[in-house]
């Protein structure tokens, strides 16, 4: 089996969750077994060790994009900095409305995070509707940082979102679409 369909098998899809129609997909079980989380964070230290990929900063999406942005900045020594949901940030931020599938979101990052000239990874765990990634990059951009790329484990194409990604000129790297239900 290869890494993508390894993945795959260990992310479970919940349906109508958490709204009708919804088809969840759950990387939980992914975390939860020691040699699956190897082989995920194994992948994106691979890929982000290489000099020209490599950044200086990782910026991990709430929530979900904390959990391997996290252990990935600590594998690659660089820092790690969080884009929060609005009103959990302490100090001054920048902030950025956007809708998601289900709802609308406000995010936030601290405006001492990155510097200008930055190289930024940007990472979570889903891409959907492109809408927090695309968040994200335009608070790092507005701080002046580049975003080197655009990471996540699954891609749901059928939402559009990881072609206004590329088509909006991110570069993205995901492990594992689902398609279709
Ligand atoms: O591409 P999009 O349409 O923007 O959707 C993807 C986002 O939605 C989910 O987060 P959610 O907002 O549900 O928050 P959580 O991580 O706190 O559960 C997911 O973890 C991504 O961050
Ligand atoms: N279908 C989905 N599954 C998991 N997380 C999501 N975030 C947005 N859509 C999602």
């Amino acid at each position: 089996m290869d890494t993508s369909a390894y993945l795959r098998s260990h992310i479970r899809t919940v349906p109508d969750w958490p709204a009708p129609g919804v088809q969840f997909r759950d990387i939980t079980p992914l975390l939860q077994d020691p040699k699956v989380f190897r082989v995920l964070i194994d992948t994106f230290v691979h890929r982000y060790m290489d000099p020209a990929l490599r950044p200086d900063v990782v910026a991990g999406l709430d929530a979900r994009g904390f959990i391997i942005g996290s252990v990935l900045a600590y594998e690659l020594g660089v820092g790690f900095v969080p884009i929060r949901k609005k009103g959990k940030l302490p100090f001054t931020t920048v902030e950025e409305t956007y809708e998601l599938e289900y709802g609308s979101a406000t995010v936030e990052l601290h405006t001492d995070a990155v510097k200008a000239g930055d190289r930024v990874l940007l990472i979570d765990d889903l891409i959907a509707t492109g809408g927090t990634m695309m968040a994200g990059r335009k608070l790092l951009e507005k701080l002046g940082a580049q975003v080197v790329e655009g990471a996540a484990i699954v891609d749901l194409p059928e939402l559009g979102g990881s072609q206004r990604l590329t088509d909006s000129g991110l570069s993205l790297f995901t492990l594992v679409d689902f398609a279709g239900h």
